[in-house]
């Protein structure tokens, strides 16, 4: 059909009186470089080669953007065989590499705006290039288990040496046109307004022989001698495999690069095409992919972003409880510039509550990442209350007290007496339900769940709850809220522990419940650790503290008592003082400040533990490989998450990839809980949890929904274009 043949983005060439060819990438909203954009990038080429009116060409983007990359959404179709691929090597050797930089004619990039991966790639082809101050220049393909793959592992070392190239591929981290130019990346930096001319003027100049002709690709000024590079790269291996030791591609990144220095660039450019290919299909790729794509997808809510509300502008914050999570959650808050009234309920608690925001603050000036000027001028933002007076000029409340039910909803009862009627209502309840604090009050609708993660200015993830109460309104103005304080929000319904929790609460269950059977504390936390936890369930609880756990298991246990397991051994080590890492002993011992060393005391309790629980240790369960136990911590995890899903407390099965990657540090590489049950087969899954369930009780018994996926064989994640042919464990 003609639709499905409509091409995707263009490029477009006009050829002046000056005889500068100027091509401009069209593809919005990023001018990604679709295969249709980089075929018609040839022919502008060819044709500007040919006319004999042409001495110089421009590339350029159009709307003040060069370009955001290599179009990802195709991707997929890549994957599935939709599109077909281009032979290997066709578009960095044949079009940038002999057609591009080869040219008789020379090219100048003349970029503002993004130019990011194939983007900056092309403009690396180009014999100079030109930039507004703020253009973003990098190439963060790793970023989505790819390397560059259009000659940029070869070109950005030479253009600005292995050290900083390395830097910028490995970290995927952008610069800023100014300090492109200090390294040598760009040629000149111009304001928006002249970049166009400059780089006409520019080119012609180059024709004229009064700039010089370079072709990167052959630069070796900038290059490190090679025993200083093989140095740097030996380095950046160890680096690459102590930050993700499961991950592949910066480790054939590296190899690409060094091909390049040590054989030479076309060697390079070969090497790098073909690691190229193979990488698009791995399962990284397709995982990371899955995990961009959702990320920006958590904002479509359905019943609330389709309805064509605008968000209402938000002035004026007010946040109760200056506590680890309040004062956490006031400093996000001015970290984005809103105004913040802190309430505490004593001048003593609100000194605190200001204490901890200065510290969070003077940490990142300590880090280097804010200056004096501006901590204090985010401090100023924050004023302290006792009382409801000032409450009258507040759009959103955000309760962060202490979980206890009575106390919320007399706190909820007085908002409504003292704030604005338009104001939003909002808890950070980490678990109770909603409907349950909002019980003595009428503002149903503008009642709303924000629920942070510790530490709530640096944790990526903002759990919105709506209530069958809450208004649209209330949600989209939530969101932007979130979009402002630069956090990934997912919506959820109401019910006890929200998604986030609901799904985190079975990892450490199951792990209690092995343990009981014989398994090791430590074994556990590491398998975990290998599969690319930030850390395991022991780990964690030690560093949540042992009251929250407990609080939180009797919230499970009231509500969903036929599938938690009732380990005595968090309530026996809290008897004897045992309280996680606030008490410098829990799972762990930690002596050193946050060092954790293992403890073997910690066997008398478990002893105790499996005694008060009546079983016997499992000798089986002492042979389990890691795969194996990985296997018994995450399963019960999705089978909650398809519980979730099923409930319709969450709106889609990629949201909550996104909250077990952002919420609790899930791999992103592995593409989330259900991404990953869908590479291991939700089949596979279900059998298990049944076997679990014969053996150790009915916290394993699959949900009904997981079975019908089993059963029919549908995935948990429903993605175009992606499919597994591995088991990634
Ligand atoms: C061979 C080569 O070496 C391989 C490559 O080039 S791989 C691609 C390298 N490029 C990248 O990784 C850049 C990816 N994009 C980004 O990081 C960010 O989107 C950005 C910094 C460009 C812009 O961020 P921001 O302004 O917050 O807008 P964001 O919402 O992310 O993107 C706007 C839209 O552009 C789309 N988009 C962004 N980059 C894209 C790309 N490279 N291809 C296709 N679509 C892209 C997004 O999906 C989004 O679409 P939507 O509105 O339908 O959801």
């Amino acid at each position: 059909p003609a639709e499905a043949m409509a091409a995707k983005g263009r490029t477009e060439m006009e050829v002046g009186g000056d005889g500068v060819a100027v091509i401009t990438i069209c593809n919005p909203p990023v001018n990604s470089l679709s295969i249709d954009v980089l075929l018609s990038l040839k022919e502008s080429y060819e044709e500007a080669l040919q006319r004999t009116d042409v001495k110089a060409i421009v590339v350029t983007g159009k709307g003040g953007k060069f370009s955001g990359g290599f179009d990802i959404s195709s991707f997929g179709d890549l994957h599935s065989g939709k599109i077909e691929q281009p032979k290997v090597g066709y578009i960095s050797i044949d079009i940038l590499t002999e057609l591009l930089e080869g040219a008789t004619k020379p090219s100048v990039a003349a970029i503002d705006g993004l130019c990011l991966g194939g983007g900056l790639e092309v403009s690396m082809a180009c014999h100079a290039r030109i930039s507004t101050p703020t253009a973003q220049l990098g190439l963060p393909e790793l970023q989505l288990g790819i390397i560059p793959g259009f000659g940029g592992t070869q070109r950005l070392p030479r253009l600005v040496g292995l050290t900083k190239s390395l830097e910028m591929i490995l970290l995927s981290k952008p610069i800023k046109g100014e300090e492109a130019h200090q390294v040598g990346l760009v040629d000149s930096i111009v304001s928006p307004n002249d970049l166009v001319n400059t780089a006409r003027r520019w080119a012609l100049d180059i024709c004229e022989l009064r700039k010089p002709w370079i072709k990167s690709l052959y630069k070796t000024d900038k290059l490190e001698p090679l025993g200083e590079a093989r140095e740097i790269l030996k380095f950046a291996r160890a680096q690459a495999r102590k930050q993700a030791a499961n991950l592949e591609h910066p480790l054939v990144c590296i190899d690409v690069i060094e091909e390049g220095i040590i054989s030479g660039p076309q060697a390079g450019l070969w090497k790098e095409a073909n690691a190229f290919q193979s990488l698009l299909f791995s399962d990284t790729c397709k995982s990371l992919l899955h995990v961009f794509f959702s990320q920006r997808a958590t904002s479509k809510v359905p019943g609330a972003t389709d309805l064509g509300l605008m968000p209402r502008k938000i002035t004026k914050v007010a946040i109760l409880g200056g506590g680890l999570m309040g004062s956490g959650i006031a400093t996000a808050m001015i970290l984005s510039n809103y105004p913040v009234l802190l309430k505490e309920v004593n001048e003593k608690f609100l000194n605190a509550g200001i204490d901890r925001i200065k510290a969070n603050l003077q940490s990142r000036v300590r880090k280097g990442k804010m200056t004096e000027e501006r901590y204090e001028k985010a401090l100023s933002l924050v004023t302290g209350a006792l009382g409801y007076e000032k409450f009258k000029e507040v759009d959103l409340v955000i309760e962060a007290v202490i979980e206890n039910v009575k106390l919320k909803q007399q706190i909820f009862a007085d908002l409504e007496k003292y704030c604005p009627s338009h104001c939003i209502l909002a808890t950070n309840t980490s678990t109770i339900d909603l409907n349950l604090i909002g019980e003595k009050t009428k503002s149903q609708d503008r009642i709303v769940g924000a629920h942070f993660f510790s530490p709530a200015h640096v944790m990526p993830l903002l759990e919105i709850v709506r209530t069958q109460h809450t208004s649209a309104q209330v949600v989209v103005d939530l969101l932007d809220v979130g979009k402002r304080i630069k956090k990934t929000p997912i919506v959820v319904g109401n019910c006890t522990g929200f998604a986030v929790n609901r799904m985190f609460f079975p990892y450490t269950q199951s792990a209690l419940l092995f343990v009981d059977y014989g398994m090791d504390v430590y074994k556990i936390d590491r398998a975990c650790t290998k599969f690319g936890m930030p850390m395991g369930p022991f780990r964690l609880a030690d560093l949540v503290g042992f009251g929250v756990a407990v609080a939180t298991g009797m919230q499970y246990l009231e509500n969903f008592p036929e599938r938690v397991y009732k380990s005595m051994l968090i309530p026996i080590m809290m008897e004897d003082k045992r309280a996680g890492e606030a008490s410098r002993k829990g799972f762990y011992k930690y002596e050193d400040k946050r060092k954790a060393t293992p403890d073997p005391e910690i066997m008398t309790y478990i002893q105790k533990s499996r005694s008060m629980a009546g079983v016997t240790p499992d000798a089986e369960l002492m042979k389990l490989s890691d795969k194996d136990i990985v296997e018994m911590v995450f399963f019960p995890v999705i089978n909650e998450a398809c519980r979730v899903l099923d409930e319709g407390i969450a709106v889609k099965a990629s949201d909550l990839d996104i909250a077990s990657i952002f919420g609790m540090g899930f791999p992103p590489y592995r593409g989330g809980v259900m991404l990953w049950g869908d590479s291991i087969g939700a089949k596979y899954i279900h059998g298990k949890l049944q076997e679990w369930a014969k053996r150790y009780g009915s916290f394993f018994e699959p949900c009904s929904y997981l079975a019908e996926r089993a059963a029919k064989g549908i995935p948990l994640v429903s993605m175009s274009g992606i499919s597994f042919q591995l088991k990634t464990l």
